[in-house]
């Protein structure tokens, strides 16, 4: 999810140290659940990590990517596991209710569009982050 403010600025946050793609920088967001549709997970999501509300009519498409999860060895594997597929899909909004405040311990910043793709970020994330400068007219 990418929240954007009016200075063109969009919120990222850092996946913690151990975690795959650790220390990395991230859109907020997580995993759909069973049950659940893209957006009602990116809304639970975005309330689980930065505490702030978002409703349905405010997630606008952006893009998604695709690519394969990156595996973690398995104890009792030599190896990696399988790879699987990924798909990240992006959602903005400019609208929620609450502050965003890192819920969940990790490190937030808030950055300039075109900045974004200078940060050290999974791969994904690249083209998810020139997706959204283009998505969001340059005032
Ligand atoms: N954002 C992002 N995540 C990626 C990429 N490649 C890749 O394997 N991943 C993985 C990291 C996470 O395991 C998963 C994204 O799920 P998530 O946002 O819920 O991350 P998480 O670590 O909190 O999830 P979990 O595995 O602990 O349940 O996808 C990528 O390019 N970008």
């Amino acid at each position: 999810m990418a929240l954007l403010d009016p200075a063109r600025q969009v919120l990222v946050q850092r996946r913690p140290s151990g975690a795959v793609h650790g220390g990395l920088w991230e859109f907020p967001g997580g995993k759909v659940e069973p049950g659940e549709t893209p957006e009602q997970a990116a809304a639970r999501e975005i309330a689980e990590e930065l505490g702030v509300e978002i409703a349905h009519g405010d997630l606008h498409p952006v893009s998604f990517a695709v690519g394969q999860v990156a595996g973690k060895p398995q104890h009792g594997q030599a190896g990696a596991q399988a790879p699987r597929p990924l798909i990240l899909l992006l959602y903005a909004t400019r609208q929620w209710q609450g502050t965003p405040r890192a819920e969940q311990g990790a490190e937030l910043q808030w950055i300039a569009l075109e900045e974004v793709s200078q940060l050290p970020m999974p791969p994904l994330d690249y083209p998810l982050a020139e997706a959204l400068c283009r998505h969001v007219p340059r005032p």
